[in-house]
């Protein structure tokens, strides 16, 4: 449903996304991985449609994501990041009814399916007695739990997060997770996501992309890709990876200190 084709972008004259390609298919959960700065976040926003490659081209089925109005845009495409959400002063259902503007023209008030819509996914966050909540009083949790539930009122066919359970308890982390996961199985939808914590990739992911300096340096399933050696070569970490008990993914355990040198010590 969408194909990344050999996009790259630079900025100034440092290449900091290089010649990335990717199909995703719908339904399919991917993990975009890799050390601080290696370009995840910037291949995101072209995803969203928020920067324009530099070379190469972004299809979403038989449209150039480039040529997409931002309303059309949202229809297909939501972001979740509680940046989104500023500081105004805004209650918590007010905020998630902002979402239904992509299906609304101008002056248009919400309909009965778009309340309905905004109801049933406020239910779905646990966010029903929070609806008169300004959003200035919320928790980060509960900041992320709007975010979420702004962008799935868009009712997306693809879901982008960027670093989605950062700052989250254990309980948040995985509540967040659960919902993405039920809306991925449930609908069908396409989840794409920046998460630096491996172990969760590889357990909510079917497919994850290792970046290095803005290049794809390994793509496939957890289980084909996450290995010490890759850790080693990516993050200069020395892991012990075991599968998991329950489902084979591979999780990572750390080198207590002693065991661990930094790299550059190695030489
Ligand atoms: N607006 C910008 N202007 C100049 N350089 C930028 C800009 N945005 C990002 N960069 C640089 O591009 C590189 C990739 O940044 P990006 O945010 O995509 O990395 P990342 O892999 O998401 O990093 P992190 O894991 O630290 O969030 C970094 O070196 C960053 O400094």
């Amino acid at each position: 449903m969408l194909t990344i084709q050999s996009v790259s972008k630079h900025y100034d004259t440092r290449c900091v996304v290089d010649g990335i390609s990717l199909q995703l298919k719908r339904g399919e959960s991917i993990g975009i991985l890799g050390p601080n700065g290696s370009g995840k976040t910037t291949l995101l926003r072209m995803i969203s449609g928020e920067l324009t490659p530099d070379q190469g081209e972004i299809w979403l089925e038989e449209q150039n994501l480039s040529k997409l109005k931002p309303k059309a845009r949202a229809r297909k495409i939501a972001v979740l990041a509680q940046e989104l959400l500023g500081d105004a002063p805004f209650t918590v259902r007010e905020m998630i009814e902002m979402g239904r503007y992509p299906y609304l023209s101008r002056f248009e008030t919400l309909s009965d399916r778009d309340i309905d819509v905004v109801d049933q996914i406020l239910q779905q966050t646990n966010l029903s007695d929070r609806g008169h909540t300004r959003i200035t009083e919320l928790s980060g949790g509960e900041r992320q739990r709007v975010a979420i539930a702004r962008a799935l009122v868009q009712e997306p066919e693809i879901l982008l997060l960027d670093e989605p359970t950062t700052y989250l308890d254990l309980e948040a982390q995985w509540s967040l997770l659960d919902i993405c996961k039920h809306w991925q199985k449930e609908k069908g939808l396409t989840l794409v996501m920046v998460i630096h914590d491996l172990n969760v990739a590889s357990l909510f992911c079917d497919r994850v992309l290792f970046l290095q300096n803005g290049k794809c340096i390994a793509e496939g399933t957890p289980k084909e890709v996450i290995s010490a050696s890759l850790i080693e070569e990516v993050y200069g970490v020395s892991t012990v990876v075991i599968p998991h008990p329950e489902t084979g993914s591979p999780q990572i355990l750390h080198q207590p200190f002693m065991n661990n040198p930094r790299k550059e010590h190695d030489s």
